[in-house]
């Protein structure tokens, strides 16, 4: 798929702007500050719900406006489409589909995008969330379906955190507790589910991880990928624990047998100790953690093979066509050979769009259709001759 048009309404720092963009590549070119970035959020946006920078839809509407509109023609081969979102800075955001309203949770059927940025070192780097968000998000990607188990997932463990919390305050002990198994029986089901889709994903992105990896950072090294279970024992969440590498049978049978070990730790914290959301995606090259001790160019060189190995898995199962593929600012960190092998890996995909602050960072194979950023508006070459022209006719 491709994005044929995009315009944006008091986006950002956009008052009004339309982009005609192209099949290939295409260069968002400007100085630092100036809205390239901006532009890639709002394709991204359909795809992902959000921003990549910002919890929260606040900041993407412009200062002093109420709601920003993002509006894209997306064409998949010869078809088209035109989805727009009004990102609301009260009340809930609105979403359309050829001029007919849909939810906006319904959006990411339509558009699929895998964003490159600077922000993505945090998926090596950071705290076991960034890796659940960088999972949970190509999981929804694939099987949207798996969006409202997350989100029930989160509720149950709020209740049941709720629940724990409130025994703790009135000395309750576990026995006595009896309301605590309904939330487990439902804490299971949910969270099996996510446990094993998320160990199977990490699976799939062994192999296309390892061939962008050696891609980008020209290593013969493998980089290693598992998913960490805290129902085996390890606590990600908190660094502790060691792996019960023999951890067999079913995933629910596993946690629950956890949360039997658990329930006295449990009732003295307060809190829900095992279970999705306490796991993490382990990253490893040459055996060592990425996270602590890999070098800033190789954990670089792991956070975009992680976003490129995405972009393979979605192309080799989506209905949609290829991802749109958006690399932001990615350039000025690789040298001149890194810089080449990327462009190479992505220059089939059937749309890429990179940003960079100077066109000699983005390797000629990608250099095509550039478009001018400047202070939040679209620079048009032509038009400003025009302008000129007609001034000088008229003078
Ligand atoms: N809600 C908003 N209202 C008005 N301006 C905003 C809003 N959000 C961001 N901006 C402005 O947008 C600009 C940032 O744009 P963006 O992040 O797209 O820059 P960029 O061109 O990608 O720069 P760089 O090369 O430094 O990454 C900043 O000047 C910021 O103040």
């Amino acid at each position: 798929m491709i994005v044929e048009q995009l315009s944006l309404v008091d986006f950002r720092n956009y008052a009004a702007a339309d982009v005609s963009l192209q099949a290939g590549p295409n260069v968002f070119v400007g100085r630092n500050g100036q809205g390239k970035t901006n532009l890639a959020e709002a394709i991204a946006y359909f795809a992902t719900l959000g921003s990549h920078r910002v919890s929260t839809d606040a900041p993407m509407v412009r200062r002093g406006a109420d709601a920003a509109i993002v509006r894209a023609r997306l064409a998949y081969g010869t078809r088209s489409i035109v989805l727009e979102v009004q990102v609301n800075k009260q009340g809930a955001n609105k979403a359309r589909v050829n001029g007919s309203s849909l939810r906006p949770a319904e959006l990411p059927r339509y558009a699929q995008v895998v964003l490159f940025a600077p922000e993505d070192l945090q998926i090596v780097r950071g705290d076991p969330s960034a890796r659940r968000r960088f999972i949970d998000q190509l999981l929804i990607q694939r099987t949207p379906r798996l969006a409202g188990v997350l989100s029930d997932y989160d509720r149950v463990l709020r209740q049941r955190n709720a629940l724990l919390k409130s025994a703790r305050a009135r000395g309750i002990r576990g026995d006595q507790l009896s309301t605590l198994e309904v939330w487990d029986d439902k804490l299971i089901a949910l969270g099996a589910e996510v446990i094993d889709a998320r160990s199977a994903l990490t699976g799939e992105l062994a192999t296309p991880l390892t061939h962008a990896y050696a891609a980008i950072a020209g290593a013969d090294h493998e980089p290693e990928l598992d998913w960490a279970r805290s129902i085996d024992g390890a606590d990600p969440e908190e660094g502790t624990g060691e792996m019960d590498a023999a951890a067999g049978g079913l995933t629910s049978e596993r946690f629950r047998a956890a949360l039997a070990t658990r329930r006295t730790a449990e009732l003295d914290r307060g809190l829900t100790l095992v279970g999705p959301h306490r796991d993490d995606l382990v990253l490893r090259l040459r055996g060592l953690p990425v996270k602590g001790y890999a070098s800033h160019g190789e954990s670089w060189s792991m956070a975009l093979g992680l976003r490129l190995a995405s972009a393979e898995l979605l192309r080799a199962q989506s209905m949609l066509g290829d991802p749109i593929v958006i690399l932001d600012d990615v350039f000025a960190e690789l040298d001149a050979d890194r810089r080449e092998r990327l462009a190479g890996l992505v220059a089939d995909y059937e749309q890429v769009i990179v940003t960079a602050a100077v066109e000699p960072d983005i390797p000629t194979a990608l250099r095509a259709h550039v478009v001018r950023v400047e202070a939040g508006t679209i620079v048009d070459p032509e038009l400003s001759t025009n302008i000129t022209e007609q001034g000088s006719t008229d003078g």
